[in-house]
């Protein structure tokens, strides 16, 4: 089966998305999420300018070739929008496999591990009382895991605490707009959140936190410490991991479970976190990881050390890598958990899919593919609109810090 042809679309229905879209001389089309939050142009310029031309003509069903073909192809390896790039070709031929196969994606990588897939939700509050109130409708709701986040005294803007109530969209400006930050306030008041958190859900729910790369090592360790009353189901990304070995600091201090991994590209920048056990989770989804191909990979090597999958699963992936998301779910078998956070209507209408949510757990469902579409139409009427990611500083001097 050939590749005759390769697009791009570019669209924004309330966000930018960047989808790739394969079609063969059999007639059979596959589409891949290429979205960047901040930097979504850059992989549309390498789909376009560098990858779709060395695609033509190739057979649609080798993948891992045509994986290898790109990653080594190019000389200049990994990287964000390089692995953005070659994850939004793998999941369309993957796509492309399944519905050859005239089979829903999950069966090809091995078939069903689960009934369904356990999510968790984002409940942002202003305050504490109100991230409380927002805990309760997510339980209400049916969600067994739901990750708290809430304003801390004295800071204006905090990452995780949203405008609206069920849609959060950090790219929010045309230029990036300047948050305030006090790991001094966060540290005092994090404990007292999940006290209280804790207290109003019950034991029986997972409370997940993230601290989007915030604090230093010895910080985090001991927020981790201070966290451990509340027994959390993770604390994420709790500081930058470039240098990967930050963790052992961490891990020395608190038995807080601890997950990394969201903006990692390839298995060499979780390789060490695993191998040494630093980490309880790894959040590398499709997207950015270089597709399922890839993702897989790191999945059966963190299966070696117990540690566990939990996707990242951010409004600024597009429904489609979602979709994908839930069929590598529904196979993997260190499964942890799912992220999810809802699109809009409109999103959802130009990207029409198969999964649900039920009672706390996603299905992919059982269309062939990844049962994941574009309505182009809908989608053209949306053209792209800059949005960028905020940065953060310090509150007292004004230094840049981690967003
Ligand atoms: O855990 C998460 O979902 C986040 O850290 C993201 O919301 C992240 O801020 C965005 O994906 C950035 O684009
Ligand atoms: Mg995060």
């Amino acid at each position: 089966m050939k590749i005759t042809n390769a697009r791009v679309i570019v669209c924004s229905p309330g966000r930018n998305f960047v989808t790739l879209k394969i079609e063969t001389d059999e007639g059979l089309t596959g589409i891949g999420d290429a979205t960047l939050n901040g930097r979504e142009l850059s992989v549309v310029s390498y789909l376009t300018d560098h990858v779709i031309p060395c695609l033509i003509g190739r057979d649609a069903h080798q993948i891992e070739d045509i994986w290898q073909y790109l990653y080594k192809g190019a000389y200049w390896r990994r990287g964000p929008v390089t692995m953005s790039a070659i994850a939004a070709v793998d999941t369309a031929l993957w796509d492309i496999k399944a519905k050859a196969a005239n089979l829903p994606l999950y069966q090809l990588l091995g078939g069903r591990s689960r009934s369904g897939v356990m999510v968790y939700g984002h409940a942002n509050g202003k305050d504490i009382a109100h991230t409380v109130d927002e805990v309760l409708r997510y339980k209400e709701m049916g969600y067994k895991a739901i990750r708290a986040q809430s304003g801390v005294p004295g800071l204006e803007a905090v990452y995780g605490v949203g405008k609206g109530n069920m849609f959060y969209e950090p790219a929010d400006g045309n230029l990036p707009s300047e948050h305030d930050w006090s790991s001094e306030k966060y540290l005092l008041h994090a404990p007292k959140l999940f006290d209280a958190v804790r207290q109003a859900v019950g034991p029986d729910i997972h409370l997940l936190h993230d601290v989007h790369h915030r604090l230093t090592p010895i910080e985090a360790g001991r927020l981790g410490k201070s966290l451990e009353p509340f027994h959390l189901f993770w604390m994420e990304d709790a500081t930058p991991a470039e240098n990967q070995d930050a963790f052992r600091l961490i891990r020395q201090h608190t038995t807080t479970p601890l997950a990394v991994g969201e903006i990692f590209n390839t298995i060499w920048d979780c390789k060490d976190l695993i191998q040494n056990q630093l980490i309880d989770y790894i959040r590398t989804t499709i997207v950015h990881a270089g597709g399922l191909t890839h993702l897989r990979r790191i999945a059966d090597f963190a299966s070696l050390y117990q540690v566990r999958t939990g996707c990242h699963g951010a409004t600024d992936l597009s429904p489609v890598c979602m979709g994908t998301a839930l069929h590598f779910d529904t196979w993997v078998p260190n499964f942890g958990v799912q992220e999810y956070m809802r699109h809009t209507e409109l999103t959802d209408e130009v990207f029409p899919h198969s999964y649900s949510f039920k009672d706390g757990y996603m299905h992919c469902g059982e269309t062939i593919g990844h049962g994941v579409e574009i309505n182009e139409e809908l989608a053209a009427k949306y053209p792209y609109q800059r949005a960028y990611l905020p940065v953060n500083r310090l509150q007292h001097d004004g230094t840049l810090v981690n967003w």
